[in-house]
């Protein structure tokens, strides 16, 4: 197994994982800002640091290696010219373009800095004080004088999960939903085109940031070394799905999506805050997307001799049962299904477990009614503290790409 990307299920042994230590894009934010930049109250960036090194430190000492995105992009950006390249195409997503004077200080400010200064401040945003213009336009006078930043903060970037996602031997390169997140996806596309890990590996990209349609890796499940689950969420539409089966089903082994259909909304943003695969025949779910028939809306797409066949399903044991030829099947519910601590622990990421092993998790140590059920059934359960962490809206599984796990 020296394939640089590397996944056929959601808990092979994890071998290497991306992550970002968040950094000054969290200090960047301001209570008017925080329904547009989707984070929910302003993380206390010492202490969300220390308990992000806690998390990267238990992978280390599982043997997992760790990848840092800011290194890595630093590493594929030390060429001048693709540094150029680089900062002129994130300041066109940015929405400065033309070639006036603040494109001009831009560019010249962020090229008079190292390639890992260079991404810090990118990440964390340039303010309009860190710019010193001749001559002020239009809209700096007119629109919003006092709105701080020129480059806006990126303070999601620690979900790792979502920018991308490794699905067998490639990845998806995603098109995020919120125009907060979208610029994000740049970074991998970058480090897939330059960095020496993987500039001449010849890695496929099923779908990459520019096709129509929306797709987050916190909805992109991989089940099996032939079976997906995709999440129809509020952040990846049906067009995506399709046009990623069709893709997978063309040019991989996979031969199975299940889409999943779950409610859209912010606190259940990505099918991973409600379902995550944790043993071979082990899930946990947030027991508030299933019906009172404990039914929910399941899409099976085959490959069919006239294009995709698309099934509708309604049990998801069975589904999974039936795709995953298991004869048992063991759904955890979040919270342990009580009417006030699911709800609370599916908000704070309960559902949102890391596999780093068959029946070996990573959880947040404050959903203590989930993580005590799961070590009832017999799971391995490693707790991180997660009190500044959690406060932008993911977990464990959100905040890593899953990048080489061990074939089961
Ligand atoms: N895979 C996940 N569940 N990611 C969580 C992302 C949270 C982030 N604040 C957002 O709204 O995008």
């Amino acid at each position: 197994m020296n394939d640089p990307i590397h996944v056929y299920s959601e808990i092979g042994r994890l071998k290497t994982v991306m992550l970002h230590r968040p950094g000054k894009e969290l200090e960047n934010l301001a209570p008017d800002l925080l329904e547009r930049m989707l984070i929910d109250e302003i993380p206390y960036l010492k202490i969300a640091d220390e308990e992000h090194d806690q998390f990267a430190h238990l992978l280390e000492e599982h043997g997992v290696k760790v990848l840092y995105l800011e290194k890595l992009l630093a590493d594929s950006l030390k060429d001048k010219n693709v540094r150029t390249k680089f900062v002129k195409q994130l300041l066109a997503e940015s929405g400065i373009v033309g070639e006036d004077e603040l494109y001009q200080e831009l560019v010249e400010f962020l090229m008079s800095l190292s390639p890992s200064e260079m991404v810090a401040q990118i990440i964390a945003g340039v303010r309009k004080d860190q710019i010193k213009l001749q001559h002020l336009s239009l809209a700096d006078l007119a629109e919003d004088p006092i709105y701080p930043f020129y480059l806006d903060p990126m303070p999601n970037v620690y979900f790792t999960r979502d920018q991308q996602a490794a699905i067998g031997n490639g990845m998806t390169i995603n098109r995020m939903t919120c125009r907060a997140r979208r610029r994000e996806s740049l970074f991998m596309e970058t480090i897939l085109l330059h960095h020496p890990l993987y500039k001449d590996a010849k890695i496929p990209i099923w779908r990459d940031r520019y096709q129509h349609g929306r797709l987050e890796g916190g909805d992109e499940l991989v089940l099996s070394q032939d079976v997906l689950a995709i999440g129809i969420s509020q952040r990846t539409s049906a067009t995506a799905i399709t046009q990623l089966a069709q893709k997978l089903f063309r040019d991989s082994k996979f031969k199975t999506v299940l889409a999943i259909k779950i409610p859209h909304n912010h606190a259940m943003m990505h099918l991973d805050t409600v379902f995550t695969m944790i043993n071979y025949d082990q899930f946990t779910v947030h027991p508030f997307i299933l019906d009172q028939d404990h039914n929910i809306d399941i899409y099976v797409l085959k490959a069919g001799t006239n294009g995709l066949t698309i099934t509708h399903e309604t049990n998801l044991t069975q589904v999974l049962k039936k795709y995953l030829h298991l004869s048992e099947l063991d759904l955890i519910p979040t919270g342990g299904a009580d009417p006030v601590a699911a709800p609370r622990e599916q908000w704070n990421d309960g559902s949102n477990t890391l596999a780093i092993a068959p029946g070996e998790v990573i959880t947040y140590d404050r959903n203590y009614v989930s993580n005590d059920l799961l070590r009832q059934h017999g799971i391995k359960v490693h707790e991180i503290r997660s009190s500044e962490l959690s406060r932008g809206r993911g977990g464990p599984r959100c905040m890593s790409c899953s990048l080489v796990r061990e074939d089961l």
